[in-house]
Parts: C-alpha cells; sequence; structure tokens
C-alpha cells in the first residue's frame, strides 16, 4: 500500500496529534465527538445529526465491512471529518459494494488516520468536546489552531435548515394503512419513517420551515418531531410548532432532537454536555417498566428539568408545567441525564436516544408501538390521552 500523507489533528486547546492522511485530502474544521459503536460506522456517517462534527471512532478497526448500498441513514455523509485508529486494508462483506475509503475520498470528506484515539478520547472525556482541526495541507499546528478557534461553536448552532429534504417526501405503510403521521425534518434518519411503516404508518417528511397547518393538512392522526444536528436552544420555530400542537392536542412523538424541542416546548431548559453520549450500547431505565435497555445514543445536550442539577439523579414525581403533568420516564444509567418525557394530561412523549437504533440494538424499538397505541388512543376517543 501507498504510504500515506502525513496529516494532523489540532485541538482549540492545543493539543495535536500526529496521523496520516485518510479519505479526502484537505482541510476540515467542526467539533469533536467520540462514539464508541463497535460496528455502524456507514450508518454514523450518513446520520445528519453529525453535521459540523469531527467524529472520533473509539472502535480501533474501521473499514473491515466496506460500504454498502442499504445501511446509509440519508443521501449523504454528514460528518465534517473522522478521525480513526487503524483503517481496514480489506473491507469484505457479502453485502459491500465498495471500501470506506474510497467514499469518504468521493464524498470530499477529509480524515486522519493512525490517531492515538484512546489519548484523544481521554483527553476529550476530560476537557469535553470542542473544535478541532484536521489537515493533511498544512502540517503547522500553530497556523491550523489559529483557523480552528475561528471555527463555529456548537452552541447556537442552528442547523437544522442546512439538513432538511428541501421538498415532502412520503414513505408508505407497509400492509394495511393504520395511521397517517406527518414528520417535521430537521435531519431524519432513515430508520424512522422504516419502523412507522412497519407499524401500518404512512409518513409524510415535511421541510423544517414547514408549519402546524402544513403538517396537519396531510390528513396526519399525529406529529413527529425528528433528530438532528445543532444546538436546540436555536429551534425557536420547532419549538413553536410544538406549542401549538401540545395546545391542540394532536399526539406528538419526538426523538433526539425532537425530545429537546418538545422539552422546551414544555417549559424546560436544555444544557450542552461535557462530552455527550454517542454509541450503540447506553443503558437505560424506562421508569414506566422498570426495564432496562440498552440503547443507542447521539447528542450533546441534555433536556434540564427542575429539581435535578446536571448528574443528580432526577426525581420521579410529576413535574407541572404549561401543558399539565410530565413525568421523567427515561434516565440514562451512566450519568443521570434525562432520556425521556412523557406528559400525563397531554398525548405527547419523547426519548433522547434512538429507538429506530441504525445502528445500534433493538431493545426499544417497542417505543414506536407506544406512539401507536397513543395515536389509536387519540383516534378512538377523541380528545384522549394514553395518561
Ligand atoms: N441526534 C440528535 O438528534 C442530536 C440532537 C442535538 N443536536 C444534540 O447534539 O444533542
Amino acid at each position: 500500500m501507498a504510504k500515506r500523507r502525513p496529516a494532523i489533528l489540532v485541538l482549540e486547546d492545543g493539543r495535536t496529534f500526529p496521523g496520516e492522511a485518510y479519505g479526502s485530502v484537505g482541510e476540515t474544521f467542526g467539533e469533536a465527538v467520540f462514539t464508541t459503536g463497535m460496528t455502524g460506522y456507514q450508518e454514523t456517517l450518513t446520520d445528519p445529526s453529525y453535521h459540523r462534527q469531527v467524529v472520533v471512532q473509539t472502535a480501533p478497526h474501521i473499514g473491515n465491512t466496506g460500504v454498502n448500498g442499504e445501511d446509509d441513514e440519508s443521501g449523504r455523509i454528514w460528518v465534517a471529518g473522522y478521525v480513526v485508529r487503524d483503517p481496514a486494508r480489506i473491507g469484505s462483506n457479502w453485502r459491500a459494494t465498495g471500501s470506506l475509503e474510497d467514499r469518504l475520498a468521493t464524498e470530499g470528506v477529509v480524515g486522519i488516520s493512525g490517531v492515538d484515539t484512546r489519548a484523544l478520547t481521554r483527553h476529550l472525556r476530560e476537557r469535553g468536546a470542542m473544535r478541532v482541526g484536521i489537515s493533511s495541507v498544512d502540517n503547522d499546528p500553530q497556523s491550523l489552531l489559529a483557523r480552528v478557534r475561528q471555527a463555529p461553536q456548537m452552541v447556537g448552532a442552528d442547523l437544522s435548515t442546512e439538513v432538511t429534504t428541501p421538498e415532502p417526501y412520503v414513505v408508505e405503510a407497509v400492509g394495511e394503512h393504520r395511521f397517517t403521521v406527518a414528520a417535521l425534518d430537521l435531519g431524519i434518519k432513515r430508520n424512522v419513517p422504516r419502523r412507522l411503516a412497519a407499524r401500518g404508518v404512512t409518513t409524510h417528511v415535511l421541510p423544517a420551515g414547514s408549519n402546524i397547518d402544513d403538517l396537519l393538512a396531510t390528513g396526519a392522526d399525529a406529529i413527529f418531531l425528528s433528530p438532528g444536528p445543532g444546538d436546540p436552544a436555536t429551534a425557536d420555530g420547532p419549538v413553536a410548532l410544538a406549542r401549538e400542537a401540545l395546545q391542540r392536542r394532536v399526539p406528538l412523538f419526538g426523538i433526539c432532537f425532537g425530545s429537546q424541542i418538545l422539552g422546551r416546548a414544555l417549559g424546560f431548559g436544555t444544557y450542552k454536555l461535557g462530552y455527550g453520549h454517542r454509541g450503540i450500547n447506553q443503558p437505560v431505565l424506562d421508569r414506566v417498566t422498570g426495564k432496562v435497555e440498552v440503547t443507542s445514543h447521539n447528542h450533546g445536550f441534555a433536556v434540564e428539568v427542575p429539581g435535578a442539577g446536571h448528574g443528580a439523579v432526577v426525581p420521579d414525581q410529576v413535574i407541572d408545567t404549561d401543558f399539565g403533568g410530565v413525568r421523567v420516564s427515561h434516565v440514562c444509567l451512566n450519568d443521570n441525564v434525562v432520556e425521556g418525557l412523557r406528559a400525563v394530561d397531554v398525548p405527547a412523549f419523547t426519548v433522547q436516544y434512538h429507538p429506530e437504533a441504525a445502528a445500534g440494538p433493538h431493545d426499544a424499538d417497542y417505543l414506536f408501538d407506544r406512539f401507536a397505541e397513543l395515536i389509536e388512543g387519540r383516534t378512538h376517543s377523541e380528545g384522549r390521552t394514553n395518561a
């Protein structure tokens, strides 16, 4: 194999890691975050929620199964940059249609390999997610650092309109049609409408700028608020839409960014986590059933509920909001972060993690059944909730 060009990675606090060019040769900037998933790199790369983030894979061998025509979660790779330890020399899998590195190069994704990703991950875990630059064209850390410090921060970033669908589209129910859902696309992953379709739900996916009348004009029985990149504190339009939906008692389900938006609509704040949750093996307690599920995560922000400081145990009690009582239905067992909300008096619930998985375990798939049950309650007894 030809010798790779040297490359460097510089964090905004000046810590520098040497490596080699991987994927496209060039320079890139973003927020450095790490993901602990041992598998599923293709789904990670194509998840729109990673827009403007430079993803560090803690798993040391990446690219082993190549890339295939089935696992993309959107129409392109979204990560701003890619950091790996040891790229596979040969990708091999019965579904593979090409190599990961060729795809990164084709899509212009600048990466770096040969990085001590354990040291880098520990640094990010201690110091927090921060801006980063990767360059295989300028190997002077000082000049790269100056540009890293000019790159935009993730706090205050409003990115939904950069990733949303330009035009509405429909994903049809599989088998008998039961319900219609309008999804506000703030960075949706393909597996969400797919999991809904498997429950007889037809999903109309609408652009981020849509208003509630646009959503309901699809004939929707319910609204879905999608995952997506950026700081939820900037999502005032979707928050106003969610409040309108809560007022009209339209059944609502939100995932990740959608959870943060619904949290804000209920009157809660959001805050940035130190280094976030990204991986496919995070333990979450479902307080409704008492079961622990192993789940897929990708979030850097979280909902803040009263009475629970960061890292403190969130009380299991009904919290009064503008829309009646709300319970924290799910918590992360690693750090007590709020992982789900369930309204008691209006038909709405959310999770901060990814029941659609892709990549990840399917433990939380039942939440799509809960959504269908919520819609059913609403559809069959006017104005009713799942309380
Ligand atoms: N996957 C997501 O929806 C991420 C939500 C938000 N951008 C966060 O980082 O917390």
